[in-house]
């Protein structure tokens, strides 16, 4: 059995001319949270795309607890759950219906998906809607019932691609103590989020990719300590590290200037 649940090495994509993730190295330990963050277009998707097996890397491997996932991704599968920022549902099937097929693709046991199911439904507000066609629901609603899917089989891993884009406050508070639980009792969950307060709060380790490099990697401590820091909010670290510091002085600049008159 292996420590790490998810063990990165030497992960590279190309697509053309463009390397998108250059030949990344990093671990997930078992029961950790796991915050991925990065500027837009720095390789976020494309890196936890690789991680579970939907798009072939250039180079490098992906273990999970152990196993190749493309080596062998039935194996490496069984083990993990992933909710894409823009979740592929079938909309004909009811809220209920969706989650019993993703129980019968994982063989759980009948009493063991009704208490789960159940449980799940009630956290996300969506007991009284369970019986309804998905094609029916809001945003947030089908976000949420792609998150019960996921954790309806109680994945060893679980990837989420910007959790928390769409739900309530609510819903996101619900979110977060449920993956923060879940990881308490043994769940490794892998996530990328741009909100880094969400990150900075929940996350045991952090790690921040640019320009398809990973440029930072640890706990909030040992990020501040690397920027040579005593305190200081995640969001001064990442704006600093990704360059941000520069365009937030732009930023600022054009904005007084606008106030002036200057520019008009
Ligand atoms: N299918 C593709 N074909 C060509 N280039 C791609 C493809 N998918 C992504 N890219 C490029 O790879 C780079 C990384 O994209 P990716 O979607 O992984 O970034 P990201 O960090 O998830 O960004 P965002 O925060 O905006 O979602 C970008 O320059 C993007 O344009």
């Amino acid at each position: 059995m292996s420590k790490q649940s998810v063990k990165i090495l030497g992960l590279e994509k190309k697509y053309g001319q463009q390397t998108a993730v250059k030949q990344i190295n990093f671990e997930v330990k078992k029961g950790e949270l796991f915050g991925f963050l990065g500027p837009n277009g720095a390789g976020k998707t494309t890196t936890i795309k690789m991680m579970t097996g939907l798009l072939e890397p250039t180079g490098g491997t992906v273990e999970i607890d152990g196993y190749d996932i493309w080596k062998d991704p039935l194996e490496a599968k069984k083990k993990i759950a992933y909710v894409p920022d823009q979740p592929n549902l079938y909309p004909k099937l009811t809220g209920w219906e969706y989650l019993e097929f993703v129980a019968s693709v994982f063989q759980i046991p009948s009493d063991h998906f009704k208490e789960r199911g159940n449980k799940l439904l009630s956290i996300f507000g969506l007991t009284d809607r369970a019986d309804e066609l998905i094609e029916g629901y809001s945003h947030g609603m089908k976000q949420k019932i792609a998150i019960c899917g996921a954790l309806v089989h109680d994945p060893d891993i679980l990837f989420l691609d910007e959790p928390t884009v769409g739900l309530d406050p609510k819903s996101a508070r619900n979110l977060k103590n449920l993956l923060r639980e879940e990881c308490d009792n043994g769940m490794t969950v892998f996530l990328t989020t741009h909100i880094l307060e969400i990150a900075e709060q929940m996350c045991d380790r952090i790690g921040i990719i640019s320009d398809g490099n990973i440029i930072a990697l640890g706990t909030m401590d040992e990020l501040r300590e690397k920027d040579g820091r005593t305190e200081g909010s995640l969001e001064d670290i990442f704006l600093e590290l990704t360059g941000g510091d520069d365009q937030e002085a732009v930023i600022q600049e054009m904005a007084k200037e606008d106030q002036s008159g200057d520019s008009l």
